[in-house]
Parts: C-alpha cells; sequence; structure tokens
C-alpha cells in the first residue's frame, strides 16, 4: 500500500519511518522541507507540496503541532483540498479539538474523499516501537481500509464513533496526564524540601496503586532535570487548553486541570515550551530560568 505522510516531527517522523520497515511506500511531505532527507534516506519520495502527496497517494496521514497547522495544510494554497477526490481517504493524527476535525472533515466530504480523525496516545518510543494507542473516528468503511497501517504504528486501534469522538477521547486523556505530571512534580518536590529522596519516593510509588509507567519513565530524569523532549511541553498546554474549552462547552469544573495549565502556560512564558512537557517540574520547585515564551 502506498500513503503519502504530512508532518515530520518527533512523532511524524518515527511512523513514517516505521511504515517505510514495514514494507509500505511512503510519501512524505513537511513544512520544513529538510526534514524529508532522513525519511529519504530510508525509501521515501517526497512530496512537494500536501496537494502533490494527496494526487500521489490515495491514502494521505497528517501528523502536525496544532488545530492552526491542521487546517492550514488542508485548507491554504496547494493543500489537501486541492487535490482530494472521490475514492481518496485523509487520515488525521494530529491532536485537534472536535471543531477543527469536523471543519477538515465536512470540507474532504464535501470534495468527495474520506475522512477519519485518528489522533494517539502515546510518545516518540511507543511510536518508534509500533505502540501506539489509536482514537479513530468518521468514515468507518476508511478505517477498515487503513487499519493494516493501524496494525503497523500501534497496539490497539479504537473506532469511537462519529468524528469529534476520537478528538475528545484524546483530550480527555492528555487532560489527565498533564494533571497527574503536576501530581508528580509537586509530590518530588514535596519529598525533596522535607528531607525525603525523591528516587525513594518513585520506588514506593512503583509498587502500589497508582504506579504507572509516565511516572516510571519521566521520574528519574526529572529528579537529574533532564528533560529531552519527547512530548513538547507547548502541545501539552495546547492540550490542557483545549480540553478546559471542552469542559467549558459541557460546564464541567476542572480545578485541577485548570491548576495545571496554569503551570503549563507558565512554564512556556520562560521559555520550556520545546523541552519535555516534564519540565513544568521546574515552575513547581521555582528553578526555572527567565526566558521567551515557546
Ligand atoms: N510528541 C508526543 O509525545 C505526542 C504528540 N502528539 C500530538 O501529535 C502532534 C505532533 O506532535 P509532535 O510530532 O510531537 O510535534 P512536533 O512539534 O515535533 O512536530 C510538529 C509538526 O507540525 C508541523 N507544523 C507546525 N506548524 C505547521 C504549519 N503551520 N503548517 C504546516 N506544518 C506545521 C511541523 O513542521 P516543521 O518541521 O516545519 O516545524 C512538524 O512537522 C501534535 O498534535 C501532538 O499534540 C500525540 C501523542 C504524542
Ligand atoms: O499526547 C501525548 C502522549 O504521550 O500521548
Amino acid at each position: 500500500m502506498e500513503v503519502g505522510f504530512l508532518g515530520l516531527g518527533i512523532m511524524g517522523k518515527a511512523m513514517a519511518s516505521r511504515l517505510l520497515k514495514h514494507g509500505f511506500r511512503v510519501t512524505v511531505w513537511n513544512r520544513t522541507l529538510s526534514k524529508c532527507e532522513e525519511l529519504v534516506e530510508q525509501g521515501a519520495s517526497i512530496g512537494e507540496t500536501p496537494a502533490l502527496v494527496v494526487k500521489k497517494c490515495k491514502y494521505t496521514i497528517a501528523m502536525l503541532s496544532d488545530p492552526a497547522a491542521a487546517l492550514s495544510v488542508v485548507f491554504d494554497k496547494d493543500g489537501v483540498l486541492e487535490q482530494i477526490s472521490e475514492g481518496k481517504g485523509y487520515i488525521d493524527m494530529s491532536t485537534v479539538d472536535a471543531e477543527t476535525s469536523s471543519k477538515i472533515s465536512e470540507a474532504i466530504i464535501k470534495k468527495g474523499g474520506s475522512f477519519l480523525e485518528a489522533p494517539v496516545s502515546g510518545s516518540k518510543k511507543p511510536a518508534e516501537d509500533g505502540q501506539l494507542i489509536i482514537l479513530s473516528a468518521g468514515d468507518k468503511a476508511l478505517y477498515e481500509v487503513i487499519l493494516p497501517v493501524f496494525d503497523v504504528l500501534g497496539k490497539k486501534s479504537f473506532f469511537l464513533g462519529e468524528v469529534g469522538k476520537g478528538a475528545r477521547m484524546k483530550l480527555v486523556v492528555n487532560m489527565i496526564m498533564g494533571s497527574m505530571m503536576n501530581a508528580l512534580s509537586e509530590g518530588l518536590c514535596l519529598a525533596d524540601k522535607s528531607g525525603l529522596s525523591p528516587q525513594t519516593l518513585l520506588d514506593v510509588l512503583d509498587l502500589g496503586a497508582c504506579s504507572n509507567p509516565m511516572f516510571k519513565l519521566k521520574g528519574p530524569a526529572m529528579i537529574e532535570s533532564k528533560y529531552p523532549p519527547a512530548f513538547p511541553l507547548k502541545h501539552q498546554q495546547k492540550d490542557m487548553r483545549l480540553a478546559l474549552c471542552l469542559g467549558d462547552e459541557h460546564a464541567v469544573s476542572m480545578p485541577i486541570a485548570a491548576a495545571s495549565n496554569e503551570a503549563f502556560k507558565k512554564a512556556r512564558s520562560h521559555g520550556l515550551g520545546d523541552l519535555d512537557f516534564s519540565a513544568v517540574y521546574e515552575i513547581v520547585k521555582g528553578t526555572a530560568p527567565s526566558g521567551n515564551a515557546a
């Protein structure tokens, strides 16, 4: 199967590379075109615009930073809409809000194409290892056709119903994850300031009811103030913001998520947006450098 792939950031690069390793023919595009070179070395072809990728491929996947990027790649000049047509499918795996996803879906369907939203849970390493959790919604027939691709990218694919349900599920999950990261940061800080070993805290947590892979993976690096970006903090803050908007729409009070969003915003204002989202620990500790927003 030949697939197009738009967006070669941390996730897109790992996902496209995995598809190549598993025998798919892949045509890639990235806004910064030079980032395509590494994938070309692995066997990919380049499409010089999103429209050219869609023209060439029956199925095109996008993995872009945020709603503005997802909309731009579809609606702007040389975008997906210029070439999408009957018989072609567009699968947007970016984390966006349901409104953005619906706008894209409506435009694609109006041109005769089919649309699936399929945001993922899981970060850089799960993307490299094909261990993502895929939260799809939209065109069921397209879901079934694209399953061989999802089987290479993920350990489990869900089909959640109409467009918007995948986007909303992803935002709820990341709202919980962002709040947990703030709770861990406060716990590590409190342990340290009250004379306990943060590493021993991690060991204790790992044996009990709130043991989880995220604390296990990120905790030791946080103790060493190391935040190599797997999930950039600016994207986690975007997800908290979008989840809070969803809470507004449904009158769901979310004081914990709101406080966590403030901490991520503050981290961005200190220039930590491009680091891993665990860098919010620097804000909790009060040790963040002054810096420019990212
Ligand atoms: N990293 C993670 O752990 C996870 C991320 N996600 C979600 O996946 C998506 C991608 O994340 P990730 O790969 O980490 O992000 P990156 O920041 O590493 O990559 C973002 C990608 O979007 C492109 N982009 C940004 N703005 C535009 C624009 N206006 N027009 C066209 N392209 C644009 C970038 O292009 P360029 O190279 O030119 O800047 C790049 O290809 C996000 O929605 C994120 O929330 C979901 C699960 C896990
Ligand atoms: O969206 C981020 C993730 O780790 O999932």
